[in-house]
């Protein structure tokens, strides 16, 4: 096994200055940006009262942005809170506790790594992170950490609303794109992956990123980000922050829900930038397509718009192959399957 455990971030509070591996070249640096109010806020309260306002509301946003935030979703305010707090403990454990689920093999169910891709990279990024499957659950959380003690009993109660959140959000979608009742049903969302980030503390935020530019490769994400800033979402080439709301999902668009509106819908790029007043700990689900998903623009939408298809019809295994390597040459992933 390759023991060492390359975390920047078992030093993070008794570092004083950025270690040179982690200080990005000038131009790759971020800008301070204000936080941004502008970012849609969609309240699930009136579903039932103004389903076609709410929908539209989502379709606009979607659109517009590639993201929103979501308020009274209805998964409690302590499963939010209780679900940073143990992911924040999971990270605060002992390298040796952890190193048990450092990456070694892709097959692996819990991975564990700090940046992104350690041992390749030029340049470091301000993060750890722990993921694994959470979707059958009773096919997964047994592989799950046993400590954190409460880790099994509140990521498995969370990921279980969140997943409930994230099916009507996407029959939301279905509906205001005009598919056929259930078109996200089955394969196309069969899977959840749970995601956990954690960018500690760090003594000079602008010289360095959390998570570069990116856009997320599933279906859709539903991001619990806690109380510290450090999203940040690019509209018309700038940078807006994403202000934190308590009990609130930031949700944004994947590349598959892109590819089957055919363009309609935008999944946006974002960053993260770590902050210097305080750690930070988000809890991340990505709703996916199983792997030998066909995925590609609705053919019902492409009649009725009267318009030609945009992308290439995949499987999401195939697209997933090469994602990790491309978004980090700076390439847009996308832009293998474009038509
Ligand atoms: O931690 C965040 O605020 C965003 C994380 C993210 O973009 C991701 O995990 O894909
Ligand atoms: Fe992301």
């Amino acid at each position: 096994m390759s023991g060492k455990l390359n975390s920047p971030l078992g030093l993070s509070s008794i570092q004083s200055a950025v270690p040179e591996s982690y200080v990005l070249p000038p131009e790759k640096r971020p800008t301070a940006v204000p936080p941004c109010k502008t970012i849609p806020v969609i309240d699930l309260q009136g579903l039932d009262r103004d389903r076609t306002d709410l929908i539209q509301q989502i379709i606009k946003a979607s659109q517009e942005y590639g993201f929103f935030q979501l308020t009274n979703h209805g998964v409690s305010e302590e499963l939010m809170r209780d679900v940073v707090v143990v992911g924040q403990e999971f990270f605060e454990l002992p390298v040796k506790e952890k190193e048990r689920f450092y990456y070694r093999d892709p097959k692996q169910i819990c991975k564990f790594k700090t940046s992104i891709n350690y041992e390749q990279e030029e340049v470091h990024f301000w993060r750890e992170n722990f993921t694994h499957p959470c979707h059958p659950l009773e096919d997964y959380i047994d592989h799950w950490p046993q400590n954190p003690v409460r880790y099994r009993e509140v990521f498995g109660s969370y990921t279980v609303e969140v997943r409930k959140v994230g099916l009507l959000l996407l029959d939301l979608i279905c509906e205001g794109l005009g598919l056929e009742c259930g078109y996200f049903e089955g394969d196309l969302s069969g899977g959840m992956v749970m995601n956990t980030n954690y960018y500690p503390l760090c003594p000079d935020p602008s010289l360095v990123l959390g998570l570069p530019k990116h856009g997320d490769p599933y279906l859709l994400t539903l991001l619990n980000q806690g109380h510290v800033p450090g999203l940040q979402v690019l509209k018309d080439e700038q940078w807006l922050e994403v202000e934190p709301i308590p009990n609130t999902f930031v949700v944004n668009i994947n590349h598959m829900l892109q590819i089957i509106s055919n363009g309609k819908l935008k999944s946006a790029d974002h960053r993260v930038v770590p902050s210097s007043v305080s750690a930070r700990t988000t809890v991340v689900n990505f709703i996916r397509p199983t792997n030998d998903c066909l995925v590609g623009p609705a053919k019902s939408l492409l009649v009725k718009n009267c318009s030609p298809p945009l992308y290439k019809t995949i499987t999401f295994g195939d697209f997933i192959s090469t994602y990790g390597t491309k978004t980090h040459q700076g390439i847009d992933p996308l832009e293998r399957v474009m038509l």
